[in-house]
């Protein structure tokens, strides 16, 4: 036990977070990503809204058990002109969480007097029987009651009496928590303390909480101001999923929380070492790629690009960095660039198990390599695995594990047999594998121009090179470095490479000829798959 605040964490992800454009979860994502919220350490996981979807039906047809997290269900206050215990949406609530042991029930009410005239259409005095009926029923209902003060920033200041009826209304019924809802994401952090402020002079903070969308990207600073002025609990999403702009990120919120406002939440040190895994787990289930510059857990939130930043951290990681990696699960990073000095060159050596003296006059020349290629268009930021084979061609460290002697490679546009209109390639490649006596020639068709090159240069050298099985090429981009020249421009083409059991590696190629470019990356992504598998040049 500590004698530190405690702030109530309420995860809305797989409600709110469903609400997100694009998003589309299934029951068993569903189920998945509140394991992992019950894992974390949260309070409340609102598993959605019973009764609105056949998804949300069927996760609380069979809920997954929590070890302490609260599963809520989400609804809205009753139907004018029915009592709360005969409203089909009400009912469809308490019968979803009637197996669950400690449910909760979150009810969305009007709390915008202008909400009430236009949207509800009934007289203001009436939503207030809404919201305090519909409570009091979840409580007669043995359901923890929490109520959502839709719309209550905007309320309040359009018609400040009327907002606090409707909290009161709330708080009358027995709701545990009243969470007022920045729903259309306008506030700013000066009039969110203002206000929670004022309420919590009407209302006690520990029933209060804060819900916040990011529609002025201030969800996470609206949330963190409602704290400061007495608010306990904080509903946000993962990675700050939610309805147009997202809601308050509780990624961000909870390493903030702990670590810079000494509060406590039910994350302790082990669950913030998951905040990475938690929130890259969300990317995989929606197939989104992480976003690399997220807060505390993005690749980038611990890079150090800038020569001067390294040299400081080589001394003491402090110097730029506002919190360890380590305490939220994520890894410091030297990215090597045009922007580096020795210190980030020899900082990533080491990092990929490279021994070499500070003061060895080849560090210069690969620091003056990797400004020049960069010049050229190269960027080693990003593609790592190309830095790795230029350091170590640079210290004599890389066999030459083929060579290419020429390819071709052809397109055709044609009209098949069925009448439509298809595009082939075709690739030629001849290579010479030292110890091997005869040039190698392959030819392999594709369903475009890299796509053929590769399975025929991959094709010539598997004899030689069986490391090169279930090699495969997971992205490929390619980015006009000079547009002012048309079709002439230079290309910088990045590849990304996996083997099916390991990490995906990066490699560069940069040319006028867009095939060629590809070459080059085809080429250091295939070196590097040998080097990492241990091959060994075949002698004669
Ligand atoms: C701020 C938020 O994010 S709240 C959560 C929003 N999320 C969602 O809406 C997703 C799930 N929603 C749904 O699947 C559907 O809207 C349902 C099943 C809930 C309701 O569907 P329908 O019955 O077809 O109603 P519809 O969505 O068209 O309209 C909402 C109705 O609820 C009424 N309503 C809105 N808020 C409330 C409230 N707090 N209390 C009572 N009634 C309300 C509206 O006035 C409207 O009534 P009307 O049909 O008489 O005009
Ligand atoms: C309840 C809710 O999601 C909102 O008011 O934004």
């Amino acid at each position: 036990m500590t004698d530190r605040t405690r702030i109530y964490l309420y995860d809305t992800t797989l409600r709110d977070g469903a609400q997100t454009q694009g998003v589309d979860f299934t029951a068993a994502d569903k189920a998945a990503i509140a394991r992992e919220l019950d894992g974390l350490g949260i309070d409340y996981v609102e598993g959605g809204w019973p009764g609105a979807n056949p998804t949300d039906d069927a996760f609380f047809a069979d809920p997954p058990a929590f070890r302490r997290a609260r599963l809520t269900a989400f609804g809205m206050t009753r139907r004018p002109g029915r009592s709360a215990g005969n409203d089909p949406g009400l009912n469809a609530l308490f019968n979803a969480t009637d197996r669950v042991p400690g449910a909760g029930v979150c009810l969305v009410g009007k709390t915008w007097d202008f909400h009430v005239d236009v949207a509800l259409n009934i007289p203001r005095g009436e939503n207030l029987d809404l919201i305090r009926d519909s409570v009091a029923e979840t409580a007669a209902r043995g359901r923890e009651p929490l109520f959502d003060a839709e719309h209550f920033f905007d309320g309040y200041k359009a018609n400040p009496d009327y907002a606090l009826a409707c909290v009161r209304a709330a708080h009358e019924g027995g709701a545990r928590w009243i969470v007022l809802c920045d729903t259309n994401g306008g506030s700013l952090p000066h009039e969110v303390e203002a206000i929670v402020a004022a309420v919590a002079r009407v209302i006690p903070g520990e029933r209060l909480g804060i819900h916040c969308h990011n529609d002025t990207e201030n969800a996470v600073a609206n949330s963190l101001a409602a704290v400061r002025a007495g608010a306990r609990m904080i509903q946000g999403t993962l990675n700050g999923l939610g309805e147009r702009c997202g809601n308050a990120n509780l990624i961000s919120l909870i390493p903030t929380l702990t670590l810079k406002m000494g509060y406590e939440t039910g994350v302790d040190e082990a669950g913030m070492r998951r905040l990475v895994h938690v929130s890259r787990l969300l990317d995989d289930r929606l197939n989104r790629a992480p976003n690399r510059h997220a807060a505390y857990v993005g690749e980038s939130a611990f890079a150090h690009k800038g020569g001067l930043h390294v040299s400081a951290v080589e001394k003491d990681p402090s110097c730029y960095e506002h919190v360890p990696p380590e305490s939220v699960g994520n890894r410091r990073h030297v990215v090597v660039s045009d922007q580096a000095g020795r210190s980030n060159v020899l900082a990533r050596l080491r990092e990929v198990g490279i021994a070499i003296d500070s003061g060895d006059a080849r560090v210069g020349e690969l620091v003056e390599a990797v400004k020049r290629r960069e010049f050229e268009g190269y960027a080693y930021d990003g593609a790592e695995a190309s830095f790795e084979l230029l350091a170590r061609r640079t210290l004599g460290q890389l066999p030459d594990y083929f060579r290419l002697i020429s390819f071709r490679v052809l397109d055709e546009r044609r009209w098949n047999a069925q009448g439509q209109l298809v595009t082939l390639s075709e690739a030629t490649a001849k290579l010479e594998v030292p110890g091997v006596a005869d040039a190698l020639m392959t030819v392999a068709e594709g369903n475009g121009p890299v796509n053929a090159l590769d399975t025929a240069l991959r094709k010539a050298l598997l004899p030689a090179y069986p490391h090169l099985d279930g090699m495969r090429l997971v992205d490929y981009k390619v980015r006009i470095l000079t547009p002012q020249d048309g079709t002439k421009a230079v290309t910088r083409v990045m590849i990304e490479t996996r083997m099916p059991d390991g990490a995906p590696w990066v490699t560069v190629g940069v040319s006028a000829n867009v095939i060629d470019a590809s070459y080059n990356a085809l080429f250091d992504s295939i070196t590097y798959c040998l080097y990492r598998a241990g091959a060994t040049v075949p002698s004669a």
